[in-house]
Parts: structure tokens; C-alpha cells; sequence
């Protein structure tokens, strides 16, 4: 795993050792402060590029158009507020996905099979163990988003989303966000508005780099990756685990985020 992952700078090799109880500490006081941890240089030099230029054969041919109007809750009524009002503002997604299925022999997928990256995770998420999913389309994804495209406000539908950006676009692709505007007992409907309308000043940006490992709450911060502008795609591997095992989706599930099922 030496020649993808920096495990020099992240000792993920070393559980046992007092590099890799700091770096779990770091990682889990930046969650609890920021709803995040990003770790640059988490892949070598080159090979986020190298891993981008693979799938871009099939990305160009392959891959998943994926365009929708969708709210930040990916749902059409949301009980306690009306279906008119401004937090169910719609906004339209565009991105292209290849599956796990389209990636085999890409470096992604050796670092989402290494057991220690999961173990690891785990330990940065505060919880006993991480699963592979049994879904050979979902457990790794590969996103490109073009000139004019952005995957738009929403919040996650699991706690935590884990991603790597292969390849940054040329301006653009900032990965934008509001933490916890709402909580478990406070659904803050006209903070998420103000969101929707660029009015919220608490509203941060994150422009994450090639090879950098990011891991992002964002259950209760609604996020967006701002409108990619010029000739570069912005291509993003996003992994994931659950904490049980044998989790994937059913046929209609992938056909629903794929265009296409294998289950
Ligand atoms: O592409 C990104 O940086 C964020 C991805 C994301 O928000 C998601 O997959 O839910
Ligand atoms: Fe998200």
C-alpha cells in the first residue's frame, strides 16, 4: 500500500503505534471542531492524477449521466413545513458516476480494500468497526463534474462521507458549507432558506486538494460543490463502509442512483 498511501506522514500501517493514536486524536478534535478532517497528501504524489487519468477512458464513454431537481432533502414533503416553502427550494444536480464495477485495476480500489484504511476510519468515526459494502456498484464511486455542473445543496444521508479528490478543476469545485445549521430537535427551516439564498455569513468554503483524504459530517451541514468552471474535470472517489456487514442496495436503489443494476 507504500506506493499509493503516504504512510510515512500516516502511519495507517502502525495501529499499534504512538504516530497513529495522534493522528486518530487529530482527526477526531477536527471532526468535533470543523465536522470535518482533511489530510493532504494522504495519497503519493502522482497517483490521485494517475488514478483520474484511468477511469477517464471510461468515463467519457461509460459513465452514469446523472441530472436531477432535487431539495436539500432529497424528498417532496417534509413534515412541519409546506411544500412552498423557500427551504424546499429546488436546485438542479449534474454529475457523471462510474461504479466500482467500471474500476477495476484503479488504485481506488486497492485503498478501499485495504482492511487498515477501514480500521482507521473507524477509529477516526468513533465506532468499533467499518465494513466493505456487499454492492460491487456503490462501495466505491468516481465522480466527474464538468464545466457548469455542480452536485448541489443537500444534506447527507449518512453520517459521514468519504472522499478523496483525484483531480481538481481549473476554478470552481470548492466544496461549500454551513455547519450544523440544523440539529436532532431543531430542524431550522429558515436558516436552511437563508442558505439557499447565499444569505448565511456562516457559510465556509473548502477547496480540497488532489491526494487529500477528507472526511465530512455532513448529516446536519447542508453542503454543495460549487459550479466547476473551464476545460478540467473535478473527479472525486467517494468510499463507502457500514458498520455492518453484507450492506448494499437493491436493484431498483441502483437503478435509481446508476441508470443500470447488477444486484
Ligand atoms: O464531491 C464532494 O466533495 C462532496 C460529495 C458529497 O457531498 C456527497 O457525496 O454526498
Ligand atoms: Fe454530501
Amino acid at each position: 500500500m507504500n506506493q499509493f498511501i503516504d504512510l510515512e506522514k500516516y502511519p495507517l500501517d502502525r495501529p499499534e503505534s504512538a504516530e497513529y493514536a495522534e493522528l486518530v486524536e487529530k482527526c477526531q478534535a477536527d471532526l468535533a471542531s470543523d465536522g470535518m478532517f482533511n489530510l493532504p497528501g494522504f495519497l503519493k504524489p502522482g497517483v490521485a492524477q494517475a488514478a483520474a487519468d484511468a477511469a477517464k477512458p471510461a468515463m467519457d464513454t461509460d459513465s452514469f449521466r446523472h441530472a436531477r431537481r432535487h431539495n436539500v432533502y432529497f424528498r417532496d414533503t417534509v413534515p412541519g413545513i409546506t411544500d412552498d416553502h423557500p427551504a424546499m427550494k429546488k436546485v438542479e444536480t449534474v454529475n457523471h458516476t462510474l461504479c466500482a464495477d467500471q474500476l477495476a485495476g484503479n488504485p481506488v480500489i486497492d485503498v478501499y480494500e485495504w482492511a487498515p484504511f477501514a480500521a482507521f476510519l473507524a477509529a477516526t468515526k468513533g465506532k468499533e468497526k467499518l465494513y466493505q459494502m456487499a454492492d460491487k456498484m456503490a462501495c466505491v464511486n468516481v465522480q466527474a463534474t464538468r464545466d457548469g455542473e455542480g452536485l448541489n445543496w443537500h444534506f447527507d444521508r449518512s453520517e459521514f462521507t468519504t472522499t478523496i479528490l483525484l483531480q481538481a478543476s481549473q476554478a470552481g469545485g470548492q466544496l461549500e458549507f454551513r455547519k450544523d445549521l440544523r440539529s436532532a430537535d431543531d430542524q431550522n427551516f429558515d436558516g436552511v432558506a437563508a442558505v439557499l439564498a447565499g444569505e448565511d455569513p456562516e457559510t465556509k468554503q473548502l477547496m480540497p486538494e488532489p491526494g487529500a483524504l477528507n472526511v465530512f459530517r455532513g448529516v446536519n451541514t447542508p453542503h454543495r460543490v460549487v459550479p466547476v468552471e473551464g476545460p478540467t474535470d473535478r473527479v472525486i472517489a467517494i468510499f463507502s463502509y457500514y458498520e455492518r456487514p453484507g450492506v448494499g442496495f437493491s436493484a431498483e436503489e441502483q437503478q435509481g442512483f446508476y441508470g443500470r443494476s447488477v444486484a
